[in-house]
């Protein structure tokens, strides 16, 4: 993906951490006024409004949302807090019908982030708008369906993208409603420079309790913003009930944070600087370890094509992984990383190797 704009550029006036905040799903005029309302009160006024119009429901019989019509009840948002409007778009006649009411940004859920068919009908629907679009992480931690998604909306045009980290459906781990994926968001992050993600704490917990606690967790790692589910009413909320919190309470959430900023953002200190330089060196010097380590594994290698012995053995493997991972941990090494370590360097031993054995076998053809 080539250049996207981040969120400060998208023309909205925004500038970060991005919060977004506003119900589940947008029920009446006077829930949204009262919403309105009670963020003014409480001087809790996020960068921007969400509401649910279209609802994907996980089974049928409960609100699928207002449609339409709630489109025109932004408005009164508009009035109270004159913020950007963000809504869920399922398909391109959403699309279409979010366009013709001038919404200012649409997200797609995770449950459309899924299907490559429905992403791309709506990428197509949104072509030749301007409109920012943030995509949800898919119910399932795939992250190529993730970043597929908004490698479609970039390729009809769409250049102003986030990501949001919604959790991920686990039939197992009951803790949370959608759990956390913390290294997913830090990878699109990695590959595509810049690309900012929005974490839903929402979603992830399932519950207002936990809120706090998994916002703060995101802002340690980085991620950009906040997505809170607010409703004047929470018990009384027509979905999604259990998670949304009232506006007091956001604002009591959003007080205790400890917003971090990205380093870019001022001068490093010369501390930071040492210590920086500490790390280049020592980076050198394992380098200068690996490619040692190596040059043994070639020379075992030429060993093993001269008396025709296979490139994986087992039991020395065995031996290396679990008397590494042993000391590793003596010295305060997690064992999930060293078992990792070892296994990327052992993979990579063992291909050098069958790639001397291939090598010798074309020279004697
Ligand atoms: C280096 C060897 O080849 C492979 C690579 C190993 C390693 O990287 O330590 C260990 C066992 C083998 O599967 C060997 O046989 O000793």
């Amino acid at each position: 993906m080539k250049e996207h704009k981040q969120i400060k550029d998208w023309g909205l006036g925004l500038t970060g951490p991005t919060i977004i905040a506003g119900p589940c799903s947008a029920e009446t005029p006077e829930q949204i006024e009262q919403i309105c309302i009670e963020m003014k009160e409480n001087n809790v006024i996020p960068s921007m409004f969400r509401a649910g119009i279209w609802k994907p429901r996980t089974r049928p019989g409960s609100f699928e949302g207002i449609g339409e019509e709630g489109l025109k009840w932004m408005e009164i948002v508009r009035h109270h807090l004159n913020i950007p409007i963000t809504v869920e778009v399922g398909n391109a006649a959403h699309a279409e019908i979010a366009l013709r009411n001038n919404v200012d940004v649409v997200w797609v859920g995770a449950r459309t982030t899924v299907n490559p068919f429905a992403v791309q009908e709506i990428a197509d629907a949104l072509a030749g708008s301007d409109i920012p679009v943030m995509v949800k992480n898919p119910m399932n931690p795939d992250l190529d369906l993730w970043m597929g998604a908004l490698e479609r909306f970039h390729a009809v045009g769409l250049t102003k993208l986030a990501a949001i980290h919604r959790g991920f459906s686990d039939a197992y781990d009951k803790r949370y409603r959608n759990k956390p994926n913390w290294s997913m968001p830090m990878h699109l992050k990695r590959v595509w420079t810049g690309m900012e993600v929005i974490n839903d704490p929402s979603h992830i917990v399932g519950k207002r309790d936990g809120i706090l606690e998994i916002s703060q967790k995101a802002m340690n790692f980085g991620l950009d913003g906040l997505m809170i589910e607010t409703h004047h009413d929470p018990d009384k909320a027509w979905s999604d009930a259990k998670q949304q919190v009232t506006p007091a309470r956001l604002k009591e959430i959003l007080s205790a944070i400890d917003f971090k900023k990205p380093l870019e953002s001022e001068q490093p200190s010369e501390k930071l600087n040492d210590l920086r330089r500490a790390v280049d060196h020592l980076d050198d010097q394992l380098l200068d370890i690996l490619q040692e380590r190596f040059a043994v594994i070639d020379q075992i290698g030429a060993h093993k094509r001269e008396h025709h012995l296979s490139v994986f053995q087992s039991n020395r493997w065995k031996e290396v992984m679990e008397g590494r991972t042993e000391k590793g941990v003596k010295k305060n090494l997690s064992e999930k990383f060293m078992r990792e370590l070892l296994y990327c360097i052992h993979e990579e031993s063992v291909k050098r190797q069958e790639k001397q054995l291939r090598e010798a076998d074309t020279v004697k053809k």
